[in-house]
């Protein structure tokens, strides 16, 4: 993974999921693989998301695992080090995204407004995330950027489902799209893994 463009190149959804237990991860990941999906995003909320990233990257190669709510400086260090390939943020501050640039990692910075998507451009971003996507305006607010800002590419994540993803994957300025349920808590902790593979593969099919 060399550029955030890849990132977006990986398939219709990205996989954004809250662990709270490593022995999920190994699983989850895999019943992922099996539906078709070829990433996932660990998010840094818990206390064992670090170990459970790692877990993946070791033990389930054929995923690009990458890390999310990356929102403290040192936070894009230890998701590097625990052996993230790609760093997602909600929203920026300079500071967080020197310390992204310093891992070398693609990124996929958060934006919710058109002078965010700008200052970022000038950074020399061409894609972002844009979160929190329905509430911000939803697919109406994002099809507007596309006039004003052409050369950039969003993966808006936040309140989209299955049933609103196609009025986001048809968008000029859009590619993927991220969300939290292909991989529901209680889907986790029942360890129903089939549930997991049936949900992944009806996102992978939104491609
Ligand atoms: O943790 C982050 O980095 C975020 O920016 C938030 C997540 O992307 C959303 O919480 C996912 O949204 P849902 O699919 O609505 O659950």
């Amino acid at each position: 993974m060399n550029s955030a463009t890849e990132i977006l190149e990986l398939g219709p959804v990205v996989p954004v999921v809250v662990f709270t237990d490593t022995e999920h991860a190994v699983p989850a990941a895999q019943a992922l693989l099996r539906g078709g999906i070829r990433t996932i995003e660990v998010t840094l909320r818990t206390p064992v998301a670090l170990p459970a990233l790692e877990r993946i990257a070791a033990e389930v190669p054929d995923i690009v695992v990458g890390a999310g709510t990356i929102t403290e400086p040192g936070q894009a260090h230890e998701a590097a080090e625990a052996g993230a390939r790609y760093l997602v943020t909600p929203g920026c501050t300079e500071r967080l995204l020197d310390d992204i640039d310093d891992t070398g990692l693609p990124a996929l910075p958060g934006v919710s407004t058109a002078s965010e998507a700008l200052r970022l451009a000038e950074r020399g971003a061409q894609a972002l995330k844009f979160f929190p996507a329905e509430p911000s305006g939803g697919a109406a607010y994002l099809k507007s950027l596309t006039g004003p800002l052409p050369n950039l590419r969003f993966c808006p994540t936040g309140g989209i489902t299955a049933d609103n993803a196609p009025s986001y994957l048809s968008l000029p300025n859009v590619d993927c799209i991220g969300g939290s349920w292909l991989t529901p808590g209680s889907a986790l902790a029942a360890g129903d893994w089939d549930h997991v593979e049936a949900l992944a593969r009806q996102a992978a099919e939104l491609g």
